[in-house]
């Protein structure tokens, strides 16, 4: 199949979901990333006139916020802002005040803690814009983020679904490139920008050629293949339903 019946095939797929869910239409967190760049464009061709990309700063880099109108822009997307970084002060600041309280802060949790926060209060924000439009939400996991867990449970992996969970990161660039999202976009550093300076390729420990080439089946250096399946062991939880015991004879 060819690049443009996949893209039609995906937005058939988008447009469909949404018109059995009873939905409107849909929307996006829009980061300035190209995956949600890419989801941004599929978006807006499954549904031209209800589509709407969501910008969400959280103590950002301002960067961030240029590149996301940039994206917002070029897909011709209609977009809202809102600010999350006083509601993250109130909880997380609370949260640390009460524990701290309690002689019970532990500093090498701090970050993560933090940083998941922020994805779980944009899922919050999306689900409350998506409740205004009556519009689904719709996730930017590609298939290495998806395959290794590289998302926060109910935060950014909380989703009403993933359209792009099939694509490695090399073909996210490609539908990119063709759908026509900007180069500055495609070529920047993937990054979850949940902390200064923080990129994907030096949190995971391998880099998305690798991961990429692992999915297709490719030979890749033995350690990055113990670090791709470890991660995807330890993530199984996220990709299933929460476990309930089984019933009582
Ligand atoms: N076996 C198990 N069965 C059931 N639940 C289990 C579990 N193990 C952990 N858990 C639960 O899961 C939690 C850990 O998962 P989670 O909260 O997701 O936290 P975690 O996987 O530790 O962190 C999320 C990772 O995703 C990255 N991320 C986040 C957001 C966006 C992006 C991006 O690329 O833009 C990347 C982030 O930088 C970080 O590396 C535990 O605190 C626990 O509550
Ligand atoms: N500032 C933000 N505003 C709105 N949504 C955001 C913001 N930051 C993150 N998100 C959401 O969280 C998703 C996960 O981020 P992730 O970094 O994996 O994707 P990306 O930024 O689109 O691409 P890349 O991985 O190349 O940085 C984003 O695609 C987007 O939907
Ligand atoms: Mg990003």
């Amino acid at each position: 199949m060819n690049l443009q019946k996949k893209v039609d095939f995906t937005v058939d797929w988008l447009r469909a979901l949404a018109n059995n869910a009873g939905a409107d239409g849909l929307l996006v967190g829009v980061s300035g990333g190209v995956d949600s760049a890419l989801v941004a464009f599929l978006i807006k061709k499954a549904f031209p006139e209800n589509s709407l990309g969501v910008i969400l700063p959280c103590k950002s880099n301002p960067q961030d916020q240029v590149d996301a109108k940039t994206v917002v822009e070029a897909a011709d997307l209609k977009h809202i802002q809102i600010d999350l970084s006083a509601a993250h002060d109130e909880i997380f600041g609370g949260v640390q005040q009460a524990a701290k309280e309690k002689g019970d802060l532990y500093e090498d949790r701090q970050r993560l803690g933090d940083a998941n926060l922020r994805a779980r209060l944009r899922m919050s924000t999306l689900y409350t814009v998506a409740a205004n439009y009556n519009y689904l939400v719709v996730g930017t996991d590609n298939a290495a983020e998806w395959h290794l867990g590289y998302f926060t449970k109910y935060g950014d992996g909380g989703v009403d679904c993933v359209p792009i969970a099939n694509l490695t990161k090399g073909e996210v660039r490609q539908w990119a490139e063709w759908i026509g999202v900007p180069q500055s976009i495609i070529q920047k550093a993937p990054s979850a920008g949940l902390w200064e300076g923080q990129t994907d390729e030096e949190e995971m420990g391998t880099t998305y050629e690798k991961v990429d080439l692992y999915l297709k089946g490719k030979e890749i250096p033995e350690q990055d293949k113990q670090i791709i399946e470890q991660l995807h062991k330890r993530s199984a939880h996220k990709r299933q339903m929460p476990p309930k015991p089984p019933l009582f004879k």
